[in-house]
């Protein structure tokens, strides 16, 4: 069943073509991987598909229903979450209060069952031990949890990762990879832009590359980086880390 369906979307700012006519889809229990050089528009992508940016052209379907004009607040609720890039919690507030906002304020739960569904959040991002702890006090490693974490208490159907391994070491990574494997397995919907591609391609089902606003390639996760589209995009790049296209 196709969850968000994304038709000819364009975006620019100003000379800046972020996105041209890009067409791509994602189902159920599906995961999603968006590679591309910096500047590509991937992010930009995120911001289409939350409503944090209006589109200036095309369609963008969700579970049937026709979003694209929709208000960013209503497709959290709708069940679009994301994570952000650089991540920016509550400092001041503990972890499960930074989950108990997105439970409460994203998915419009009340007092137990906003409780309860910040908690298995971060139960499923493995947070519960600093649970307590000020946001403000943790690691790198723990702050991408808590934005999987805040993403994950609105409840979801498509998630959207902007780099969640980005910053991570080897050591840190199996265990993000696993828990991103694990929501998808549970049905959720995932988009994931990563530069690490050899996290990307333990997870992902498909492989979109975008460069300039252009979808350079998409399918099979594999065949996609081992295409000359996609080795001539990268071409002397160092955008990716630990695969060579
Ligand atoms: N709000 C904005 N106003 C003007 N230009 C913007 C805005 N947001 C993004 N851009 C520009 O659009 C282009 C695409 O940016 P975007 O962040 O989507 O790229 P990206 O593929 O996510 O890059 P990276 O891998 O570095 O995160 C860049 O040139 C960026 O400077």
């Amino acid at each position: 069943m196709t969850l968000l369906d994304a038709d000819g979307l364009a975006k620019s700012f100003g000379q800046v073509v972020t996105a041209r006519s890009v067409s791509f889809h994602v189902a159920a229990g599906e995961a999603l991987g968006i590679v591309g050089p910096n500047g590509a528009g991937k992010s930009t992508l995120l911001n289409l598909i939350t409503g944090a940016l209006p589109v200036d052209a095309g369609r963008i379907g969700f579970d049937g229903a026709d979003i694209t004009r929709a208000p960013a607040a209503h497709r959290t609720a709708m069940g679009i979450g994301r994570t952000f890039q650089i991540p920016r919690p509550f400092e001041g507030m503990t972890v499960f209060e930074n989950a108990l906002v997105g439970s409460t304020f994203g998915a419009g739960l009340r007092r137990r069952a906003a409780d309860a569904q910040a908690w298995e959040a971060l139960e499923t991002a493995g947070l519960t031990h600093v649970a307590n702890a000020p946001a403000g006090s943790l690691r790198l490693l723990d702050r991408k949890r808590l934005e999987l974490a805040r993403a994950l208490a609105t409840r979801p159907r498509l998630l959207l990762l902007d780099e969640i391994a980005g910053g991570l070491t080897e050591h840190e990574l199996p265990a993000l990879i696993s828990t991103v494997a694990a929501i998808r397995d549970g049905g959720t919907g995932v988009i994931w832009i990563e530069h690490i591609v050899h996290a990307l391609l333990q997870v992902v089902d498909r492989l979109m590359c975008l460069a300039q606003g252009d979808v350079v390639a998409t399918g099979d996760p594999r065949e996609v980086m081992a295409s000359d589209a996609v080795a001539s995009v990268y071409l002397g790049s160092p955008d990716l880390e630990g695969e060579t296209p």
